[in-house]
């Protein structure tokens, strides 16, 4: 069954010119279209600067899109002139690049994990208490890291808490940008067990955005390529990387082997853009 649908998504941005002359319009995403279903795994791939991470932003509600629209169990949660009701964002959550930008630095974690529900529920102190704990001890947290700052917890648990803040929500729909960067091979092994066994469990969804094919073999359902703001190719996994239809899914595979499947490639995309 679909869960999000994904129609005719488009976002410009303003370039500005030198001293405001000259403006250009940059299409970021132009005219993507997709659907997910229950409990799958999409992955989307595509070098720095396709606009990976404007698609999610707009999905999730955080930038603007400039024409379309994002529906999640038929109900829609994105367009151009929509304002997002509280509830329906805590069905549909963005995880950070940066584990860091989703914990305040001046905030204990008990403080950082205490606010969503305060924000999003009417749960008692003790309820949420109670409910803080029982996660972070299915996410492996030691509950004596409460009252500790996150400069003062190491980088995979401050990514293990910034999770724990979204999931206390329970969530229908994850979006996860770049879950494993930064990250040694050991703990990007945990952190992707972590995420398949939460999807087992709490039954999730997942739209799952990295430039790294190995992860995406290796956790995704489906993949999505994008290229200078479009999808060019979308399947199965093991058909899209096993036997790739449009040559920039080859090219990128082919860069990805050349540079052992970590970045696949640093070069922004040629730009896009018109006089306005
Ligand atoms: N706020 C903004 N203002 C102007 N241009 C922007 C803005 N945000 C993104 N862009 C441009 O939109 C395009 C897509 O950017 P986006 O961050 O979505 O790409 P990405 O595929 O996520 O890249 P990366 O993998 O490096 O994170 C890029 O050319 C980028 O420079």
């Amino acid at each position: 069954m679909t869960l999000l649908e994904v129609h005719c998504l488009s976002r410009d941005f303003t370039v500005r010119g030198f001293f405001g002359r000259g403006n250009k319009i940059l299409r970021a995403v132009d005219d993507v279209s997709f659907s997910v279903a229950e409990a799958e795994i999409l992955g989307i791939v595509g070098e720095t600067g396709s606009g990976k991470s404007t698609l999610a932003k707009m999905i999730a509600g955080i930038q603007q899109p400039s024409s379309g629209w994002v529906s999640l169990s038929g109900e829609i949660v994105a367009s151009r002139d929509l304002k997002l009701a509280k509830p329906v964002r805590a069905k549909l959550q963005y995880i950070y690049q940066d584990p860091s930008a989703s914990l305040d630095p001046r905030w204990t974690l008990k403080r950082s994990l205490h606010e969503p529900l305060v924000t999003h529920t009417d749960l008692s102190p003790q309820l949420r208490e109670e409910k803080i704990l029982k996660l972070m001890a299915d996410l492996e947290l030691p509950s004596a890291l409460l009252d500790r700052y996150p400069h003062e917890v190491s980088g995979g648990q401050q990514r293990r808490v910034g999770l724990a803040r979204v999931l206390l929500l329970a969530p229908k729909f994850v979006i996860f940008d770049e879950p494993t960067s930064g990250l040694d091979v050991l703990v990007q092994a945990a952190v992707l067990k972590l995420l398949r066994d939460l999807r087992q469990e709490f039954g999730l969804t997942y739209l799952f955005i990295s430039h790294d094919i190995t992860v995406v073999s290796s956790i995704c359902d489906r993949v999505a390529v994008m290229h200078n703001g479009s999808i060019v190719e979308i399947g199965p996994v093991n058909e899209v990387l096993v036997n790739p239809k449009h040559p920039h899914t080859r090219a990128l595979l082919a860069a990805s082997l050349r540079i052992g499947g970590a970045r696949l490639t640093d070069d922004p995309p040629a730009p896009r853009e018109r006089e306005t």
